[in-house]
């Protein structure tokens, strides 16, 4: 073990293991995900060379053969339900990198759960369940991936066949981007456009099989094939789609919700957005995937800047710690209190999910806005920080964390695209604005609201001149946060009505106010997960030397944002220059505070060497004697003369010599 690290490890406040336990659900859980993890982490059939050094092709094939083990072993070993699905093969196997059956798993299944009437499931779930058939969710043309009512594909019912005839019409309405499409799906479910005699009805999802089942061949009026290279993702093969009239049954069309009977007349379902179901869930527990790989990045930095000694602070003393430099505190220690933030937020927001899913799933589809208004918000604000703070980590790295050594750049370009995938950032963010200005409207017509917005109610007054407050205090912060977002709701609000007042009618309103829009359901998304923090923290159950190390973090999450954003809490006057002021100072102290339990708080994330897969964030810290041997593993290290030299740069080098 490093020493540096070791009496980081023998410093702290606390015992890590109780924070691992609180994150993970308690001493069994925590038993079960490790038990999980060290299984897959220690099989020497999941074991291969590093995807860094390997082709693309060697990784889609690598990524492959493992998928198929991983469902082989995960049978064998009963590994069943999301949670052991989460240890076993997203972070044990994949070490949460993309792999071909991801969609399968993601997007397919659950779309066959919540859309397939029981009659289809009866056909379809047991074959997907059992990997009889591979499926993906195809969705996203090449023209169109945000406006779902833009696509182009189209589904023609033709009432004397019975059949639904899908056609591709134009270039852009090519299917462009679904995962495990390329070369693994033999199905998929298509969003397509319902047309009934002549009739557009909007996007439903079909179950279409799109390969042989002998032989893998595209079927007839079907042309498929992987999109090429991509900023990472390279064990996925995201895919393109083309149909040519090609015709399904029916009953092929997923009909939980809305119908189409044998003659023609459509069904309509109960809400027309519950065919979002897939997106809304996925969206849930992407919350989840940003907070890991913020966890991650900041484990691998942390203990790095701990074992790395750097310039001299003051003279003829021996080179210190990076993390001693507060400016390195001040990049690293706000994302290590991101982190755990939005750890507790994407655990709040799982369990809002599954709670509105029963209610829907009983017929009352009356929580469905505020679902789809949480989950576009904290998706979007999680994935921005996510990889803001990535990036940051990197940097705090220095020079080492730009090689893959470090494990950075590749959990970068593995979760960057969250912030795009499954709803653009900016888009959701204005779902959530829509439901605000909405809920807003309502409050001003003097009904109740419940739930995330109650609060847009009643606004908390701005002080009176003079008053000071402890800036400190979670319950005050809370208040400063809950009215920033109900003040710039309000704002926005008001906004929207002036632009009408001067002649705009709603849309081009709503455009010309989007920017104030989305900085309102940003400080909503906000306001959310610092309330969140503190009422973890307020459980009796969470022991003493954890919540005070937690209140630390939560404070600095919550301070760092006031001053990110003073001018927001500013504008008004509900805080005060000397507020700002006191934020700074009180940042400094916290931070100062947290320095010798940073190691351990990263510790408690329980993200082992195998999963974390960086020279930089190993446990050890033994960082330097094992840079140089990922180096020399490098395939460029096979020889000592490479044989392009014999090839290009001898005779360059012989002729360059012989002109002298
Ligand atoms: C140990 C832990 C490990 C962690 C593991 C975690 C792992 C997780 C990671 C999984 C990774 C999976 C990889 C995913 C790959 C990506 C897959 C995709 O991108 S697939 C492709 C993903 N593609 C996208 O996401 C596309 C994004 N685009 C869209 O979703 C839509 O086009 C839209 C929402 C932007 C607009 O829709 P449009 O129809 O034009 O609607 P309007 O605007 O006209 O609003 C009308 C009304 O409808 C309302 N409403 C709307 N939606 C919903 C909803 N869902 N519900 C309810 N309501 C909704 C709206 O509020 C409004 O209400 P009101 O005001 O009238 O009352
Ligand atoms: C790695 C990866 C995996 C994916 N996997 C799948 C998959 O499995 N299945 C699938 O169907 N799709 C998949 N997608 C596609 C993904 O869902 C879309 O890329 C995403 O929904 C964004 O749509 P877009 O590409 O059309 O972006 P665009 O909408 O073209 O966005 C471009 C810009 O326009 C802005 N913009 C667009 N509309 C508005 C608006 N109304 N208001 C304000 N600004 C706007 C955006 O904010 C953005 O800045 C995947 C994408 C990636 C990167």
């Amino acid at each position: 073990m490093n020493p540096d690290l070791k009496k980081e490890r023998d410093g702290a406040s606390f015992d890590p293991e109780k924070i691992v336990n609180l994150l993970y659900g308690g001493p069994d859980r925590v038993k079960r995900k490790r038990k999980l993890e060290s299984l897959a982490l220690n099989d020497p059939d999941f074991q291969h060379e590093d995807l860094n050094f390997m082709s693309r092709e060697q990784q889609y094939e690598t990524q492959l053969k493992k998928s198929i083990m991983v469902v082989q072993k995960q049978e064998k070993h009963g590994i069943m339900g999301p949670e052991d699905s989460a240890h076993y093969v997203y972070n044990g196997a994949f070490k949460a990198m993309a792999g071909p059956f991801g969609l399968h798993t993601s997007m397919f299944l659950p779309t066959l759960r919540g859309q397939a009437t029981d009659e289809q499931k009866d056909k379809w779930l047991k074959m997907a369940e059992n990997y009889a058939i591979i499926g993906t969710y195809a969705q996203t043309e090449m023209g169109h991936g945000t406006f779902l009512r833009g696509l182009e594909t189209t589904a023609t019912y033709d009432p004397h066949t019975q059949e639904f005839d899908l056609h591709t019409p134009t270039p852009t309405g090519t299917k462009w981007w679904p995962g495990c499409l390329g070369k693994t799906s033999n199905y998929c479910v298509l969003m397509a456009q319902l047309y009934i005699h002549g009739k557009s009805y909007g996007p439903h999802p079909f179950m279409v099989q799109i390969r042989s089942l002998e032989d893998h061949k595209p079927l007839p009026g079907v042309t498929v094939g992987d999109i090429g290279p991509k900023f990472g993702y390279a064990g996925n093969d995201n895919g393109f789609l083309r149909f040519d009239h090609v015709r399904i049954p029916r009953d092929n069309m997923l009909m939980k919700y809305s119908r189409v009977e044998p003659d023609g007349t459509y069904v309509k379902p109960p809400s027309s957005k519950l065919a979002y179901g897939t997106m809304v869930q996925v969206r849930s527990f992407i919350v989840s995937e940003a907070a890991e790989s913020l966890a991650k990045a900041v484990t691998i930095a942390t203990r790095y800047s701990c074992v790395r000694r750097q310039s001299e602070m003051k003279p003829g003393h021996p080179e210190p710690q990076v993390l001693d430099y507060v400016t390195q505190q001040y990049k690293l220690f706000p994302y290590l209190a991101a982190a755990y933030a939005f750890m507790f937020a994407a655990r709040a927001m799982v369990s809002v999910y599954f709670r509105s899913m029963e209610r829907i799933t009983r017929g009352d589809i009356t929580v469905l806005p505020e679902l789809h208004a949480l989950s576009s918000g904290l998706k979007s604000l999680s994935s921005w920080v996510m990889n803001a703070g990535i990036e940051e980590c990197r940097m705090a790295c220095g020079g080492h964390g730009y090689s893959h050594a470090s494990g950075i750049p590749s959990i970068y370009a593995e979760h960057t695209p969250a912030a795009t995938y499954e709803g653009e950032n900016t888009v959701l963010m204005l779902q959530t604005a829509r439901y605000l200005m909405k809920s807003y409207s309502q409050s001003v017509q003097g009904e109740k609201l419940a739930g995330s917005v109650a609060y847009l109610a009643g606004v908390q007054p701005v002080p009176v001149a003079g008053r000071t407050r402890d800036v400190l205090d979670l319950q005050v912060l809370i208040e400063a946060y809950q009215h920033r977002a109900a003040r710039l709701v309000h704002e926005a609000a008001l906004q929207l009505r002036k632009e009408q007042q001067a002649g705009k009618d709603q849309p081009d309103a709503w455009n010309a106010t989007s920017v104030d829009l989305v900085k309102a359901a940003t400080a909503h998304s906000q306001y959310f997960v610092v309330k969140n923090f503190a009422a973890r923290l307020a459980d009796p159950a969470v022991d003493s030397s954890v919540r005070a190390v937690l209140t630390s973090l939560c404070q600095l999450h919550a301070l760092h944002g006031v001053v990110n954003n003073s001018g927001d809490f500013l504008e008004d006057g509900y805080m005060t220059g000397t507020d700002i002021r006191q934020a700074r100072r009180h940042i400094n102290a916290l931070m100062a505070k947290l320095r010798p339990d940073a190691v351990a708080l990263v510790d408690a994330f329980d993200y082992p060497d195998g999963i974390l897969n960086s020279i930089l964030g190993r446990y050890d810290g033994n960082v330097y004697e094992h840079l140089l041997e990922w180096a020399k593993a490098s395939p460029l290290n096979k020889t000592d003369v490479h044989q392009s030299y014999h090839k290009y740069l001898k005779p360059f080098l012989q002729a360059n010599r012989a002109k002298l």
